[in-house]
């Protein structure tokens, strides 16, 4: 092992996979992304959840409106794509400039999907159309099936619908979302380039222990649920193995407090505030510092096709302590790491 530097200077990374909100909330958390990203990809799952070139540049003044004055930060909207989407309506948004991606959701996969798609044969026609004009598709990959594990719903996710449809549409762009087992690893792996993956943080900091060994613990509760520790260590491999596949994402999905600690909570780790800080952890962890800056600032460019960030940022090797909660608009939110303490610190 060589020294660990003091600090790392980097190009500005991206976030390829976050839920900002809307209204108060999103007013509470948008600084916390601004800061740590030039960019993101933002999630439609509102509710209403955001299905026009319309709603999508209405949501994305509101995000802009939220931004810290002095902080460059640009959102990239997607489609929520349900049985009914029009072709052309995505062609129009992707056009002008509004529609960066259309993400897929699995009608009642994950929180506020119940408009999703019921079964992708419904969005073919939308399919063709977005492989023909080079636009990305993002995909919760789960099954909802009440008869499969919910454990195991991502590998059936692969078998029955994500394999069929890139053997299918093999020109189009797809990234799987915030993958959590060996066997996404091994899909992506083997697929194409158009096949590229995102990983969070979470998912390469905790194994589903952390949310079940010595009480509940819904902070660690978000979907696709946390596998074990054999995922865990094939996403670990996978993000760190400089492979161009692989980028960030954190799907920093934040709820509130009351909503989490509760007889049914909510699905969602809110990870934006030390989000490259608890990344950069895991790479200093397996050795691989030197590839953290194409996980996060190079890949993802390079496979939504846009350019790279010039601007730079400086990652100081100090400890930070993560608070208990933050305050976010009118309500208070757990962060990921609540109470730890990280090695890393992004400079201000
Ligand atoms: N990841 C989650 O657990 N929750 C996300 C939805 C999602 O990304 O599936 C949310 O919007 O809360
Ligand atoms: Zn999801
Ligand atoms: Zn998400």
């Amino acid at each position: 092992m060589t020294d660990t530097p003091e600090s790392l200077i980097i190009r500005r990374p991206d976030d390829w996979h976050v839920h900002l909100r809307d209204g108060e909330l999103l007013r509470g958390v948008a600084a916390f992304t601004a800061h740590q990203f030039a960019r993101a990809i933002v999630m439609p799952n509102l509710s209403p959840p955001v299905t026009t070139v319309d709603a999508a540049s209405g949501y994305r003044d509101r995000i802009l409106a939220a931004v810290p004055e002095g902080v460059s930060f640009t959102p990239l909207m997607t489609c929520y794509l349900t049985d009914h989407t029009s072709p052309d309506e995505l062609e129009r948004g992707h056009r002008e400039g509004v529609f960066t991606a259309a993400k897929l959701y699995p009608a009642n996969a994950t929180t506020n999907s119940a408009q999703g798609v019921t079964d992708v044969a419904n969005i073919g026609k939308a399919l063709e159309r977005m492989a023909a004009i080079g636009m990305p598709l993002c995909v919760h990959g789960e099954v909802t099936d009440a008869e499969i594990d919910v454990f195991d719903r991502e590998k059936v996710f692969i078998d029955r619908v994500l394999a069929p449809l890139v053997r299918e549409l093999p020109e189009l762009k797809v990234i799987f979302e915030h993958i959590t087992t060996r066997d996404a690893v091994q899909f992506v792996d083997d697929a194409g380039d158009d096949v590229g993956a995102t990983i969070t943080p979470q998912h390469l900091h905790i194994n589903r222990n952390a949310m079940l060994v010595g009480g509940i613990r819904p902070h660690a509760y978000c979907l696709p649920v946390a596998k074990r520790e054999e995922h865990r260590l094939a996403l670990r491999k996978a993000a760190t193995s400089g492979s161009a596949k692989y980028f960030l994402g954190t799907d920093s999905a934040p709820h509130a407090r009351h909503a989490k600690e509760s007889g049914c909570g909510c699905a969602g780790i809110f990870n934006a505030p030390f989000a490259l800080e608890s990344y950069l952890q895991v790479f200093e962890e397996e050795g691989a510092l030197d590839r953290f800056e194409r996980f996060a600032s190079e890949n993802g460019p390079r496979f939504y096709g846009l350019p790279l960030n010039e601007e730079r940022i400086t990652l100081e090797r100090t400890s930070v302590d993560v608070p208990a909660e933050i305050d976010a608009g009118d309500t208070t939110v757990v962060p990921f790491h609540a109470g730890e303490m990280l090695r890393w610190r992004l400079r201000r």
